[in-house]
């Protein structure tokens, strides 16, 4: 079945798929999945201090897998601690899709002067309508959706708790040159889905793309250098970081089925801390899938296009 066909298999409702051959990294059952020791890459670089403050499980405990018959992906098995994931849902929903960032609501001046998106679901009247119609925001180098080009006039800081993040997952894998210069944080409800697609606007190819998901879990499709090739399947659920690599990084991918995951590990019981903020998100992401993409843009040296 080509890419083209196994997307419209996924999307379909009714019947709902058979997701039997959709490959599942915690329970490979004898499919591509092969897993990756990491120490012989870069976990030895991030200090113990660096390791005690941060979002993730101890590196020693982190599951990575790659695919032997697509070079170049990895997948990190959800490495965030459940209080990180809580932190990393509430900055896309409440902090990111805000000034100097750009969202798919700029276009069509539904919110009023100077409101963010947030404020204005969760404010004194709240705009119910406008929950589900945030679909993406764009951070660093502003993608451009129409020519598919980065310039220097759309760009703007990347938040530096971004790049942190980013930075640190590339250093484990051994990617030490890695710089985040460009974000898309990609909002999905229930029903969305991203069509077959290559990311190919950055000039740098060969630097590694990060895909971080968090909330519901999407099947994710990966094919060839077109949609005419075979594609595999495979489950994303929240925290779980997904590495296009090498000749990877050009493949055919997209998203065509958001399922319930019915562990919403995002909810753990430890030392939760609700406030109100959360108990916003928490329902938001009841229903949505949110993915954070991260991409260097630019050459190794280079400061700006
Ligand atoms: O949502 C995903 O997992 C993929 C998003 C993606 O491919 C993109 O933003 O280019
Ligand atoms: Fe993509």
């Amino acid at each position: 079945m080509t890419f083209r066909d196994s997307f419209k298999f996924y999307k379909a409702r009714k019947p709902p798929p058979d997701l039997s051959e959709v490959i599942d990294i915690r329970n490979p059952d004898g499919k591509i999945v092969k897993k990756v020791n990491v120490s012989p890459f870069g976990a030895a670089c991030i200090s113990e201090q660096l390791q005690t403050d941060s979002d993730f499980k101890p590196v020693e405990n982190w599951n990575v897998f790659e695919f032997p018959s697509i070079p170049g992906l990895l997948v990190i098995e959800n490495p965030f601690k459940p209080e990180s994931q809580r932190k990393w849902i509430l900055k896309c929903l409440r902090d990111y899709p805000c000034k100097p960032n750009i969202t798919n609501l700029d276009a069509h001046d539904v919110l009023e002067n100077g409101t963010t998106w947030w404020d204005a679901c969760c404010g004194l009247n709240p705009r119910k309508d406008l929950v589900s119609k945030l679909r993406w925001t764009t951070l660093g180098y502003h993608h451009n959706w129409d020519t598919k080009q980065y310039s220097e006039d759309l760009r703007t800081k990347m938040p530096e708790d971004l790049t942190r993040m980013t930075k640190y997952i590339a250093t484990v894998l051994g990617f030490h040159d890695f710089e985040a210069e460009a974000a898309i944080v990609n909002y999905y409800r229930m029903n969305s889905t991203l069509a077959g697609h290559t990311d190919h606007s950055e000039i740098n190819l060969d630097a590694p793309l990060f895909s971080i998901s968090f909330g519901q879990s999407a099947v994710f499709l990966i094919g060839g250098p077109t949609q005419e090739e075979p594609a595999h399947a495979l489950y994303l659920r929240s925290g779980d970081v997904m590495v296009m690599s090498t000749s990877s990084r050009l493949r055919y991918h997209g998203v065509p089925k958001i399922l319930y995951d019915p562990e919403e590990l995002w909810n753990s019981k430890d030392s939760c801390v609700i406030d109100d903020d959360w108990i916003k998100a928490k329902s938001y992401i009841a229903d949505a899938r949110i993915n954070v993409n991260v991409r260097q843009v630019l050459m190794p040296g280079q400061l700006s296009l």
